[in-house]
C-alpha cells in the first residue's frame, strides 16, 4: 500500500516539519520542478501532498492522506471528534503556541474563567447585548467556554486575522486566539485570564485511524523512526 504524508508547503512549520523527516531516514525528493506539490520519500513507497498546515487536519481527519504533520490546535479545531478519527503519534517539539482567553488588561476585576462568566451573565443587562468573542477557533471557544466552563450567554464573531484587534475596533468585548511569546497580546493591552488556557498545542506527527492501519510494519516504522529522532 502506498502511504501519503501531508506535510506543511508554506508558512511557520514547512521547513522543521521535512527536517524532521529526513533526522528520521526519511528523505523528501521532489516529484517534477519545485512548484510541485508533490513529492516522495527516497527509496520508500511513501508519497507526500504538500498542503497548508489547516488543509492538513482536514485530510487526515477524511483519511485522504494517512499521516500529517500540523498544529494539534488546528486538528482540534478542524475536527469533531478528533481523537476517535485521528490518533497524535508523536509531538514534534516545534511549532509550541497556546489557545488562550484574553479580555482587555483595563478589566480590572476580571482574571479567571469565573469572573468573565459573571461578567457574560450581567452583560444584556447592562450593554443590551451579548458578550462578544473574536476568534477563528469557534469550536475551541464553545467547547471550553460552554462545556467546561457553562457559560452560554456569548456571541461568537468570526475572525479572519488581527484578533487581537478586534476589542480595540469594538469588533467584539474579548478574544480566543494563539499566542507563543506575548507580545501581540500586549501590544493591543490584552491579557491571559489566569486559568485561561485552552490548549497548549505543538506540531504533532499526526495519524488517519483507517484499519488498514491494523497490523503494518510500514506504518509503524514511520511512527517508531519519528519517535526514536525526538528522544
Ligand atoms: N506565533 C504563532 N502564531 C500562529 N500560529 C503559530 C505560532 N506559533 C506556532 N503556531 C502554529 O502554527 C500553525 C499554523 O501555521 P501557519 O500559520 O503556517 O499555517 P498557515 O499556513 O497560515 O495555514 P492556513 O494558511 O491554512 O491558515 C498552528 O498550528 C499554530 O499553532
Ligand atoms: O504571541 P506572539 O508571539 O505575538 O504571536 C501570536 C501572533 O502570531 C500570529 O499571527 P501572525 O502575525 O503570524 O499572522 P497570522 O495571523 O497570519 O498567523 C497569531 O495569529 C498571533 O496574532
Amino acid at each position: 500500500m502506498t502511504i501519503t504524508i501531508g506535510l506543511p508547503s508554506k508558512g511557520r512549520m514547512k521547513e522543521e516539519a521535512s527536517a524532521i523527516f529526513e533526522k528520521a531516514g526519511l528523505k523528501i525528493v521532489a516529484v517534477g520542478n519545485d512548484r510541485s506539490y508533490r513529492g516522495r520519500v527516497e527509496g520508500e513507497d511513501i508519497d507526500i501532498a504538500f498542503l497548508s498546515a489547516s488543509e492538513i487536519a482536514r485530510e487526515i481527519g477524511n483519511g485522504t492522506v494517512d499521516f500529517g504533520v500540523t498544529g494539534e490546535d488546528l486538528v482540534r479545531e478542524g475536527l469533531a471528534d478528533a481523537d476517535a478519527r485521528v490518533e497524535i503519534a508523536a509531538r514534534l517539539g516545534f511549532g509550541h503556541a497556546d489557545v488562550v482567553v484574553a479580555v482587555p488588561e483595563l478589566w480590572l476585576d476580571v482574571d479567571s474563567m469565573a469572573d468573565l462568566g459573571d461578567v457574560a451573565a450581567d452583560f444584556r443587562a447592562r450593554h443590551g447585548r451579548r458578550l462578544a468573542i473574536a476568534t477563528k477557533y469557534w469550536r475551541l471557544t464553545q467547547q471550553f467556554f460552554s462545556r467546561q466552563h457553562g457559560i452560554q450567554l456569548y456571541r461568537i464573531v468570526e475572525s479572519l486575522g488581527a484578533t487581537e484587534g478586534a476589542p480595540a475596533a469594538g469588533q467584539a468585548d474579548i478574544i480566543v486566539d494563539i499566542t507563543s511569546t506575548g507580545s501581540t497580546l500586549k501590544a493591543n493591552h490584552l491579557k491571559i485570564l489566569n486559568d485561561g488556557v485552552i490548549l497548549r498545542s505543538e506540531a504533532c506527527l499526526v495519524r488517519a485511524r483507517k484499519p488498514e492501519h491494523e497490523g503494518n510494519p510500514q506504518i509503524a516504522r514511520i511512527i517508531e523512526n519519528m519517535r526514536a529522532v525526538l528522544s
